[in-house]
């Protein structure tokens, strides 16, 4: 019947047009607007055509050359990867009603730089039936039916239709009007793309967008809240390290302007009316969030002491992303691209890098690794989504990134104080340390000029300060006789004895050889000479012991009371002690003598 292969082409032309009209009748239903609809996603009701090389103008797409090369628009096509394809979308909207229908158009990320629309005034009106706004609208784009829209974020902020982060635009559907769509997404560069667009009716995305806007407020002022404590947290300990916070205080502002350039408030409060400075920004922010977090990340864990070889990579990394900003200010733009979106990815290793430092030894990293654990594996989803096809790339990855940041942020501040607690207690450690006495474990000069400067400082002060000037009696025969390691046996007994008569207001310290010195606190001259008896006594009824041999030893005491009243009340309470010991070893040793009784002068 046919010319021979003319009936098979004929069979597979027919199938190609039921194959149109099946997936036309099942994907491109009109979208029926209604007087609350919520957002309502275009996948499902759109059909997309995708232009590798920018090559198709509207007059072409229209035609029906191109309508057999629109395919279903599915979720899975919403995320195309990093490329620099635009991409059409073809639907229609059908107002059913018998009241008109503001509407709004919005995508649902900021990465996308023109949305040009092409719509037809509705079909059943004489009028002019789809109202836009007069802003950006050029009538008759490629026919007298056609209009056309450009929303783009190289133009003002102030040529959106509404005052919203993302660009969206405004149109009223007439009751029973319905009106086809062709709009074309595309971005002015090679830019990670998601051609995810919403229908809404306009009351509900008021509501919804309030209570977004409510919410995001929230989210900065915490990181807001964050900076501000770490400022506080700067004056507080600033003689620690101010490169701690000039590093975390520039990661926390740059992670604000990133995800405030992310969330498309950058463009709508900070600079409305530099659309470049928004367009331009967002590798060189990346890259300075990558920089800033690995200085930071290599002072709080010492990776140049504990880790040289790493630190080395690291300080690699950090210039190449210097230069990568650079090579943006200079204009270069696709390398800086893949190198900001690596620069990322980079930092997802840093609780890896903790990990290492902690098998060295550095304990306190163990917050730091905290931290970066949620963030790193959320960065790697979210970067994996927004540079491939893999995932149907929604806001729910980025939202989950930017929950995570700020918990990292958080668990960094309390890294932070953890080191700084670990540090200051080894100084105390060490300080405690160098005020010991290494024989007898009591303290030593330093720490009673200490306790004097602090006893002098008081404003009021209770009772007496006595100081009792303690010096075995003849010890230079205990070392003759039983050896220097006997010796300091009954030096670390006798301090072992003061410890014991001593109450924790008062202090004990070895003044030097065979001298000690107490302080203590009492009501009265009497109180004070009892003590001193009493330790006197104890050490003379204690006996030693070298090898088989045991032996007993004595001790003198002298004591005068400190006046912190008058100046110099140290040096002068000493010079009373001193000459009253010396009276108490001219008059036979193994005695206490106190100055105030007049026995010294
Ligand atoms: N084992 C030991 N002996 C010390 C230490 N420091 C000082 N000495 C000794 O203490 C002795 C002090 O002797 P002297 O100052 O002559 O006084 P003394 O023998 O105790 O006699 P009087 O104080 O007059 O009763 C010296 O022999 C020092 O070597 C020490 O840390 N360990």
């Amino acid at each position: 019947m046919f010319p021979e292969g003319m009936g098979g082409l004929l069979i597979k032309k027919w199938y190609a047009v039921l194959l149109y009209l099946f997936c036309f009748g099942c994907f491109a239903d009109a979208l029926t607007l209604s007087a609350d609809m919520k957002q309502t996603s275009l996948v499902g009701y759109a059909e997309i055509l995708v232009e590798p090389q920018h090559e198709i103008l509207f007059e072409q797409i229209i035609t029906s050359d191109f309508a057999s090369r629109f395919r279903p628009f599915s979720q899975a096509e919403v995320n195309r990867g990093i490329t620099h394809q635009a991409v059409w979308l073809k639907f229609s909207i059908h107002n059913p009603s018998s009241r008109a229908i503001e509407w709004v158009l919005t995508p649902e990320t900021s990465y996308i730089d023109n949305i040009d629309i092409y719509f037809t005034a509705g079909s059943n009106s004489q009028q002019a039936t789809l109202n836009l706004s007069s802003r950006n609208t050029r009538a008759g784009a490629s026919s007298d039916s056609w209009q056309h829209r450009r929303l783009s974020d190289y133009l003002a902020f102030s040529s959106r239709d509404i005052a919203y982060r993302l660009l969206n635009a405004k149109f009223v559907a007439q009751p029973g009007e319905s009106s086809s769509f062709y709009v074309r997404l595309s971005s002015n560069t090679l830019e990670t793309m998601n051609v995810q667009l919403f229908v809404e009716e306009k009351g509900a995305f008021k509501d919804r967008t309030l209570t977004e806007y409510f919410l995001f407020g929230i989210y900065f002022g915490l990181f807001t809240a964050l900076a501000l404590l770490t400022v506080i947290l700067w004056s507080y300990t600033r003689s620690y390290s101010y490169k701690y916070y000039i590093y975390f205080l520039s990661y926390l502002v740059f992670n604000i302007v990133m995800w405030t350039s992310l969330n498309g408030f950058s463009f709508q409060y900070f600079w409305p009316g530099s659309p470049q400075i928004f367009n331009q920004s967002f590798h060189i922010l990346y890259l300075c969030v990558a920089i800033f977090s690995f200085l930071f990340g290599r002072q709080l864990l010492n990776t140049r002491l504990l880790l040289p070889r790493l630190d080395k990579l690291l300080l690699g990394l950090i210039a190449l992303y210097v230069f990568a900003v650079i090579l943006r200010l200079f204009g270069v733009y696709d390398l800086v691209l893949y190198i900001s979106f690596f620069s990322l990815l980079s930092m997802a290793f840093q609780p890896v890098l903790g990990w290492l430092c902690y098998r060295k030894g550095n304990t306190y990293v163990l917050l730091y690794i905290v931290a970066w654990v949620p963030y790193g594996i959320s960065l790697i989803l979210s970067l994996i989504s927004a540079s491939s096809q893999w995932s149907a790339f929604g806001m729910g990855l980025i939202h989950l990134t930017q929950a995570a940041v700020l918990f990292e942020c958080l668990m960094l501040i309390l890294a932070t104080l953890d080191k700084m607690r670990s540090t200051s207690s080894k100084l105390q450690r060490q300080a405690q340390l160098s005020k010991l006495d290494p024989l007898t474990n009591l303290g030593n000069r330093r720490h009673l000029s200490d306790h004097i400067a602090y006893l002098a400082d008081l404003e009021e002060r209770e009772g007496e300060y006595w100081l009792l000037l303690i010096d075995i009696d003849h010890f230079k025969q205990v070392n003759d006789r039983y050896g220097h390691a006997t010796g300091d046996k009954v030096l670390v007994e006798l301090a072992q004895i003061l410890k014991n008569e001593c109450r924790s207001v008062d202090v004990a310290i070895r003044w030097g050889g065979e001298e000690f010195i107490v302080l203590i606190n009492v009501a009265s001259q009497k109180m004070a000479y009892n003590i001193a008896e009493r330790i006197r006594q104890t050490f003379m009824n204690s006996v030693s012991e070298s090898g088989n041999q045991t032996f007993r030893h004595t001790l003198s005491i002298g004591m005068d009371e400190l006046i912190f009243e008058s100046p110099d009340a140290f040096s002068v309470g000493l010079e009373g002690a001193d000459k009253a010991l010396y009276q108490a070893k001219n008059a036979g040793r193994n005695r206490v003598v106190s100055f105030a009784d007049g026995v010294a002068k």
